[in-house]
């Protein structure tokens, strides 16, 4: 009777251990700390995650592709140089074109209409003005016809760019952006622009490389400039020419082959490449619309906060790696225990007080593991 008893109480107090080493409450804990807590520090180190997805799915990146205007440089363009065909002034040539980009909100014609007002060249009225994205602009002033852009824009309406082609060559090796204007049908002044990069980006790309990152750089900038500019950035790949609306493809084409795509980009037609890409970075100092399209927002313009997301969203992934080892281990091991195991070898029983305290301190051992996460250093 009495060890009838015993038997029941035996089995009673072993069931209630092992229902209570069983609670899997560390591993329901392990994911979602780690990442509200590197959530918290990524944004102590400026970087705003929108989506908690993207901060597991950030360190699996193969390609980090960027904009270059705005992203990449300052997006400020200067007006470096007007260089006027036979007939023409450069006094005259600047106030036309400059009083058809006063109506544009491109940067390059920000440019041209503050290098009109610093030589005090008063703009005119103009009529029929029409801007065409990737192209250029045009509108009649004083009755003539003005057309300010790309060589794509000048040569759909017929004008010849071949003589000027190598003087355009070598402003685009330089990393200037060559650009034209034409005037009643004529080519009237090729114009150079020049937007530099932030001093932030070199140290940005290198940091990259070191996170053993392919660096792409996507833009509607001329092939020459573009080529020009990777090449002192050191950036691996360049698709340059690309309309607006061509962004999506080309974070497309990089995506083929399985490759993950990081994109980062700032402006209004960087919005729809920034959903396709694996995870859209936007560049703080950018569009509205760049911002609500993006997964992650870097809060500053420092092209920096890539590559810290980057290692952050790895050594979070590491610690929720780590948690789950942790809380698993602590569940394999004890179940057996608590069930009365090592009874027969050395009498040992887990009482389910003590059950209930390991079982906490699994808990707090993950919580205080996610913890260490507040103290990451990107660097
Ligand atoms: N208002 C404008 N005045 C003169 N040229 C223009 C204008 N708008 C566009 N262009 C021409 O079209 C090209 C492509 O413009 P787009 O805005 O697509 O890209 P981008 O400013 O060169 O660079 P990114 O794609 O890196 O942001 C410009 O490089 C320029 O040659
Ligand atoms: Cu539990």
């Amino acid at each position: 009777m009495a060890s009838d008893l015993f038997a029941l109480t035996f089995a009673l107090v072993n069931a209630v251990a092992v229902l209570i080493i069983a609670c899997p409450c560390a591993m329901g804990l392990a994911t979602p700390t780690s990442i509200m807590v590197g959530t918290g520090r990524a944004a102590e180190l400026g970087i705003l995650f929108r989506k908690g997805e993207a901060l597991q799915s950030l360190r699996e990146a193969d390609v980090v592709a960027l904009d270059k205007t705005g992203t990449l440089t300052k997006g400020r363009p200067e007006l470096i140089d007007l260089i006027v065909r036979d007939g023409y002034t450069v006094h005259e040539v600047l106030g036309l074109i400059a009083s058809v980009e006063a109506l544009s909100e491109h940067p390059i014609a920000e440019a041209i209409v503050a290098a009109a007002k610093e030589r005090a060249i008063s703009l005119q009225p103009v009529t029929e003005f029409q801007a065409t994205p990737g192209f250029g602009i045009e509108g009649t002033v004083d009755g003539r016809e003005v057309l300010v852009g790309a060589d794509r824009a000048l040569q759909k309406v017929g004008i010849d760019l071949l003589e000027v082609i190598e003087q355009a060559a070598a402003l685009g090796d330089e990393g200037k952006s060559p650009l034209y204007a034409a005037i009643d049908g004529r080519l009237a002044a090729i114009i150079a622009v020049s937007d530099p990069v932030k001093e932030t980006t070199p140290a940005a790309i290198k940091a990259l490389h070191a996170l053993g990152l392919k660096v792409a750089m996507i833009t509607g900038d001329n092939r020459r400039t573009a080529d020009a500019i990777a090449r002192q950035l050191g950036i691996d790949e360049v698709v340059a020419e690309v309309l607006p609306e061509g962004k999506v493809d080309a974070v497309k084409r990089l995506r083929s082959g399985e490759r993950k795509v990081a994109f980062i980009g700032d402006g209004i037609n960087d919005a729809p490449a920034l959903t396709e890409a694996d995870v859209g970075l936007a560049v703080g100092t950018g569009t509205d619309i760049a911002i609500e399209s993006a997964d992650v927002v870097l809060m500053s313009g420092d092209l920096n906060g890539v590559p810290k997301a980057i290692a952050l969203s790895k050594a979070t992934i590491k610690n929720i790696k780590q948690n789950l080892f942790w809380a698993f281990a602590y569940n394999v091991s004890l179940v057996p225990v608590a069930a009365g195991v090592l009874y027969p070898i050395n009498g040992t029983l887990l009482s389910p007080v003590f059950a209930a305290g390991a079982m906490a301190m699994s808990s707090v051992f993950v919580l205080g593991n996610a913890l260490r996460l507040r103290r990451y250093q990107a660097n």
